[in-house]
């Protein structure tokens, strides 16, 4: 929707406090967030402004955190990205197009891996191919290259039961990548994983993102974790969600926490995000 005194307001807000380096080549606007907001009624009936304001354009092949503080909006954000809620106020586009709903490009893996389990690994991934048309031999042949490109091939029987977080969450990856989607959208989909293997699940998806080019947007609580993958680090701010500032993230891959300019890099956001 897009409400001319909507925009002006924010167009205000925005000259007041630039947060971001706005572009306006086409090329470097795959995704448009223009002056969106979101309002949800609440059991009161009155209604919370979850997001207000928020522009950004994410470029093609980009990798962008949203992080921030617990409620300030990030997953809401995401979401509507993702076409899974509308936007009470502003519009998203991607490549050019108003996203009314799912399925115009985006991939979506949740923290929680959502796997259904009665379902073996490679049926998991294979159900990502329902709408594909294919038959179902050159559906489990597709999802086993899948699996194979998220180095599960050899666990494409067991049940998710039969799995750790990990392997469950590399199966959600190889289900989200099923329809080649342009954006994979992520919502703490490390979240819930130990130290180790979310570190090794960070490089796996370093490695897709640069074999397949995808544009990611990546919701995290971890400064380490959106400093090692991101492009860019968009930093929300609560009540309501709003953009507060976007760090460039000018490290080159594959980096190293021990960088003295990872290190500058985290110590900022620290600073921006407790203040
Ligand atoms: N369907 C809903 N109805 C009412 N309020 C909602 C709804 N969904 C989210 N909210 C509220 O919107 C705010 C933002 O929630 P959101 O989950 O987007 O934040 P977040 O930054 O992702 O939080 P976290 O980091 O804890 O996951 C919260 O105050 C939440 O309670």
């Amino acid at each position: 929707m897009l409400d001319h005194d909507n925009l002006a307001r924010c167009a205000l807000r925005r000259s007041e406090a630039p947060v971001a380096k706005r572009t306006t080549s086409p090329f470097l606007q795959f995704i448009a967030i223009n002056s969106v907001g979101k309002t949800f009624a609440a059991r009161t009936g009155s209604s919370i402004s979850v997001l207000d304001c928020v522009d950004l354009t994410i470029a093609e092949n980009e990798f962008v955190s949203f992080v921030g503080r617990s409620g300030c909006g990030k997953t809401t954000l995401l979401n509507i990205i993702a076409g899974l809620e509308d936007a009470t106020q502003g519009q998203i586009t991607i490549a050019g197009r108003p996203v009314t709903g799912p399925g115009q490009g985006q991939g979506v893996v949740f923290q929680q891996h959502a796997l259904f389990p009665w379902l073996t690994a490679v049926d998991n991934v294979a159900f990502g191919f329902r709408k594909s048309g294919l038959n179902k031999t050159d559906r489990r042949q597709k999802a086993m290259d899948l699996l194979t490109l998220v180095g599960l091939e050899a666990a494409a029987s067991k049940y998710p039961r039969e799995m750790s977080g990990g392997m469950q969450q590399r199966v959600s990856i190889a289900r989200a990548l099923a329809l080649d989607p342009q954006i994979l959208l992520m919502d703490e989909p490390f979240g819930a994983l130990d130290e180790l293997t979310r570190i090794e699940l960070q490089h796996e998806l370093l490695r897709i993102w640069e074999a397949q080019r995808k544009t990611v947007v990546f919701v995290t609580h971890s400064i380490n974790e959106a400093l090692m993958l991101s492009d860019r680090i968009v930093l929300l701010a609560p009540n309501p969600g709003r953009i507060k500032r976007v760090f460039d993230v000018d490290l080159p891959r594959p980096r190293s926490r021990t960088e003295p300019r990872f290190n500058a890099l985290y110590e900022e956001i620290w600073d921006e995000l407790s203040t």
